[in-house]
């Protein structure tokens, strides 16, 4: 990835900033708690600064941040780029008109709204939260975004759960060519590509993050959707260590140190096993990333969507000047380019599975 830098000082500060709480807010869970990097200034302006120095000069003119945790980051990145700043909110929260994207928890649905008004067609934008896990919320703050016709860019998050190992796989696609990841996709479509055993590690995963005996079933299929939508790159670094033993119902069984542990990653491993893998995607140095063909074309993503990238009907290529009369209906995006004539031809199915 342009602009890596793997042995980047700043990096493990961050990590080892970050406590880990087992078994909140449930047990088995290994809770990613940032609040502890927000009370050292200096991890907290590394975080700030990494994402900065990846973003700025990319011509991103909105950074949108997902409740709650995504508003910490998002808009001092916003300020320091020279963006502007839309908040993606729970339900009932925004007092205009809003578009709405429902998305898979491990328990129900939850949503994600955003002012309609709030970005116009052909905007870069950076989706900005604090923790990927499913990926199921930057997929919904994705979608809200495509639905007004803005380009997203990337989606940066400081900390990518261990159980989402296909990042590892992700990133190697992005050595495959146009033709291997369409037909790769249709795979994954059909529920055949690698990610469409979404829950073979499931034992595996038990007991990380939000992890419990529900990860296959939806959140299975879940992870399978996002394997053709959203694309990521993350770093490892220090901090990982394996995860903890956990018992057949998924709370942590090995010893070490128990409730309201307040070790960083580094720590909780050495004291016991505990600390969860945390990564730190950070700007320059390989965070969490998506990217559609216009970041590929700018060599910032960190992998192509084949089909946008190739400026495929529906697709990449921008049409400046277009305006949004209204906002997609889900699971459509306002085709881009010239022969949007006539309302049928406006509406473009995404290039990608609705995750
Ligand atoms: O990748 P996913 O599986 O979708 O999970 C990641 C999301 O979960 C957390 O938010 P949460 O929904 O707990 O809301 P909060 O920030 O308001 O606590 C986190 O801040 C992410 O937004
Ligand atoms: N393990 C975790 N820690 C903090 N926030 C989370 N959101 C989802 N899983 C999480």
């Amino acid at each position: 990835m342009s602009g890596y830098k793997a042995e980047d000082p700043r990096i493990h500060g961050i990590a080892s900033s970050i406590r880990v709480v087992p078994n909140f807010p449930k047990p088995g869970i290994m809770f990613q708690d940032i609040t502890t990097l927000l009370l050292d200034h200096k991890a907290f302006k590394n975080t700030v600064d990494l994402f900065v120095e990846r973003y700025k000069g990319q011509n991103i003119s909105v950074v949108a941040g997902i409740e709650a945790r995504g508003f910490i980051f998002g808009p001092p990145i916003a300020l320091a780029i020279g963006a502007k700043f839309v908040p993606l909110r729970k339900p009932r929260k925004l007092p205009g008109k809003v578009i709405s994207e429902k998305y898979v928890l491990e328990y129900g649905t939850d949503c994600l709204e955003m002012h309609v008004e709030a970005v116009k067609f052909g905007e870069r934008a950076l989706v900005v939260d604090d923790l990927i896990a499913t990926g199921g919320t930057l997929c919904a703050a994705i979608r809200l975004l495509e639905r007004v016709g803005a380009e997203v860019v990337e989606c940066a998050c400081v900390i990518e759960l261990p159980e989402l190992k296909e990042g590892e796989r992700v990133t190697g696609r992005q050595s495959a060519t146009s033709r291997e990841r369409k037909i790769e996709r249709e795979k994954e479509t059909k529920g055949e590509g690698e990610w469409a055993g979404g829950d073979e590690q499931g034992e595996e995963r038990k007991g990380r993050g939000w992890t419990g005996d529900e990860e296959k079933g939806e959140r299975g299929k879940e992870r399978a959707r996002m394997g053709t939508t959203l694309q990521q790159r993350m770093l490892r670094f220090g901090g990982v260590s394996e995860p903890p033993l956990t018992d057949e119902a998924g709370r942590i069984s090995s010893a070490g140190p128990g409730d309201g542990f307040q070790g960083g990653p580094q720590e909780a491993a050495e004291a016991g096993g505990l600390g969860a893998r945390v990564e730190v995607a950070a700007a320059g140095a390989g965070l969490g990333a998506r990217a559609d063909g216009a970041a590929a074309a700018s060599g910032v993503g960190a992998w192509a969507d084949g089909a946008v990238a190739a400026g495929d009907p529906g697709g990449g290529s921008s049409s400046k000047g277009a305006r949004v009369e209204e906002a997609a209906p889900p699971g459509r995006h306002l085709r881009k380019g010239g022969n949007a004539s006539g309302r049928q031809r406006r509406w473009a199915p995404r290039p990608w599975a609705p995750c």
